[in-house]
């Protein structure tokens, strides 16, 4: 099969693709969707027919207006939420054909950095980071105190081990909920608006340190935002979700430099344009 680097959907017409499911199948990717369908108590679709495959060992960032399905699609990928329609496959394994054991095993490969960091409020810092590892792991007190330790430098938490949630700040919370996320060495780390709620300097510090972290550590990182700032910043890969379909996949300096004014427009955040109030 050719590469396929990207594609764009706009007025229904399919550009730079040859086969719109191609690029879930193209190499067996760790995270494929394959036309999936979702609507909530019959209501109109939130996702109608995505299909994708993740682009491995980089970070795709899934952008897209407010309400247009961004944190429906991540449930589906971490299995929180079932398809009507359409197959959810990681690690080559479709999700809903599992039990549920084996879905609990397939999840504890992914690593979640929730909009608020998620943290426990009834323990502190430390003990946030290391319930993971007391929790999935046999691991002795010694060796989880020097994971722990190790992703809590990393993100310049290591003399913030024994405040309570919520003693930290945002910016501090969601670095915290990073590192857990990061302590279990997930193929997958999935993040859902991680600049939510900080101010510009923050989120561009915090998308720096997961770009460096990335590097670091490698994985498949897929981030859910609607912040183009934190796109510029991130991406090796930009998906543009719209009205429930992913309508661009590809690399990230593709995107930015695009001509189709539906990517233009979107990525430039300008008022005029074929995108409209919906
Ligand atoms: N559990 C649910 N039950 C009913 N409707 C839902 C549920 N979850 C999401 N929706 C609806 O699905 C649509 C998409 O929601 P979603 O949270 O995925 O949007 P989003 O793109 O992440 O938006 P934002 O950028 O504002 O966070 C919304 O209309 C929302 O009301």
């Amino acid at each position: 099969m050719p590469s396929i680097d990207s594609y764009t959907i706009s007025d229904g017409t399919v550009t730079g693709m040859l086969d719109p499911a191609g690029l879930a199948n193209q190499n067996g990717h760790t995270v494929e969707l394959h036309e999936v369908w979702k609507s909530f108590d019959g209501s109109e679709s939130v996702l109608s027919g995505v299909t994708v495959g993740f682009a491995e060992n980089a970070i795709t960032t899934v952008l897209g207006p407010s309400g247009t399905g961004k944190s429906v699609l991540l449930k589906h990928i971490v299995g929180l939420l079932e398809p009507d329609a359409g197959t959810v496959s990681v690690f080559g394994q479709n999700i809903w054909d599992v039990s549920k054991q084996e879905r609990y095993e397939l999840r504890k490969r992914f690593g979640v950095l929730f909009q608020d960091g998620a943290l426990f409020g009834s323990m502190n810092l430390y003990d946030n980071v290391a319930f993971p590892l007391r929790k999935h792991t046999d691991k002795r007190e010694s060796e989880i105190r020097k994971i722990v330790m190790a992703h809590l430098k990393e993100v310049g938490l290591e003399q913030a081990t024994d405040k309570a949630p919520n003693e930290l700040s945002g910016g501090m919370r969601k670095r915290a909920g990073y590192a857990r996320a990061l302590v279990l060495r997930p193929d997958v780390v999935l993040f859902d608006e991680p600049d939510s709620g900080l101010d510009p300097v923050r989120t561009k510090l915090l998308c720096q340190l997961i770009s460096e972290m990335h590097r670091e550590h490698g994985g498949t990182y897929i981030v859910i935002t609607h912040d183009i700032a934190s796109a510029h910043t991130l991406s090796d890969y930009i998906g543009l979700l719209w009205r429930g379909k992913l309508v661009h996949y590809g690399k990230a300096e593709g995107a930015f430099a695009s001509e189709d004014p539906f990517v233009r427009q979107f990525l430039s955040g300008d008022a005029a344009g074929p995108l409209g109030m919906d």
